[in-house]
């Protein structure tokens, strides 16, 4: 079975909820650390191998699910092999916190114009990094719309980040950007959005029902946030943190406020999988 022990009263309740309405419940996921596990090149992350046949076991019984995430949209589908798979033919994928939607439907990414302070970060951004004595390792992701100044590969990741956190804070706020942190990275990205906005939007969209809500890192308690309002409007709700497994301590925030802090992306899938296991079972 694959629904694990320990989980809270509220959380037992947004699973019977679940398998009570499969029909109006929507799954929310994160993408990595949650599908797709923790490693120190984001260019070579994917998704669990596991992890696109659990979600298409799942998607036919439920009322949707959409992957929320900080990457792109198309870099979720592209790693995450979520194009075209039967099953997913409904999914929706919310990429850079928001600001973008993939529908497989479609097959396309819909987003704004790129906010005009991305160009002069990405500009400035080497000399502010040499200025602030940024540790040999530190490597920059260009998302297009955003840029993640990522520190996992250095020496010391807290310390680089430690280091780091005020100089990009300050050319941040010189471009009308804000940093969001999470998991060894600082990210320059445009205001405005966030995954609570985003989770917010889509379950206005599904109409009333229970939630499911997977997420590991910093950026995912804006959607636990939308979430815990919709439990306090009377709806189940399930909260889930997929913690650490590569030796770093769990994001506490978010690991005290889940109904139940699984494995890794490998305890996601398992609790996805038993979740379909249940709603077939009914
Ligand atoms: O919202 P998410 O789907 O969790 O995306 C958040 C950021 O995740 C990525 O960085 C993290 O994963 C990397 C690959 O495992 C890891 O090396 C890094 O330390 C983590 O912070 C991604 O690179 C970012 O673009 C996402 O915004």
């Amino acid at each position: 079975m694959g629904i694990p022990e320990g989980m809270t009263a509220a959380g037992r309740d947004g699973v019977a909820g679940v398998v009570a309405q499969p029909s109006r419940t929507v799954v929310a996921l994160d993408f990595d650390g949650t599908l797709a596990p923790i490693v120190a090149d984001p260019a070579s992350a994917r998704a669990h191998p596991g992890a696109a046949a659990a979600l298409a076991a799942l998607a036919p019984l439920v009322d949707s699910v959409v992957v929320v995430t900080g990457r792109p949209a198309a870099v979720a589908v592209e790693y995450g092999g979520l194009a075209d798979v039967p099953g997913l033919e409904r999914l929706t994928v919310l990429g850079q916190y928001g600001a973008e939607r993939w529908e497989a439907a479609t097959g396309e990414v819909v987003a704004p114009e790129v906010h005009p302070g991305v160009a002069g970060v990405r500009a400035e951004l080497p000399a502010a990094l040499a200025r602030a004595g940024a540790p040999e390792g530190t490597w920059v992701e260009d998302k297009g719309r955003a840029l993640g100044v990522h520190t996992r590969r250095t020496a010391d990741p807290d310390a680089a980040l430690d280091l780091l956190r005020a100089p990009l804070a300050e050319l941040a706020e010189r471009h009308a950007l804000i940093v969001e942190p999470g998991r060894m990275v600082l990210e320059l990205r445009p205001p405005g959005v966030d995954k609570g906005a985003a989770l917010t939007g889509y379950l206005a969209e599904r109409g009333p029902g229970p939630v499911v809500y997977a997420g590991d890192d910093l950026g995912d308690l804006p959607a636990y946030a939308a979430v815990e309002r919709r439990r306090a409007e009377g709806l189940p709700a399930l909260l889930v943190c997929s913690g650490p497994v590569t030796g770093e301590p769990p994001v506490r925030e978010l690991a005290d406020r889940a109904d139940v802090v699984v494995p890794g992306p490998a305890g996601v899938v398992e609790l996805l999988s038993g979740l379909a296991e249940l709603i077939r079972a009914r």
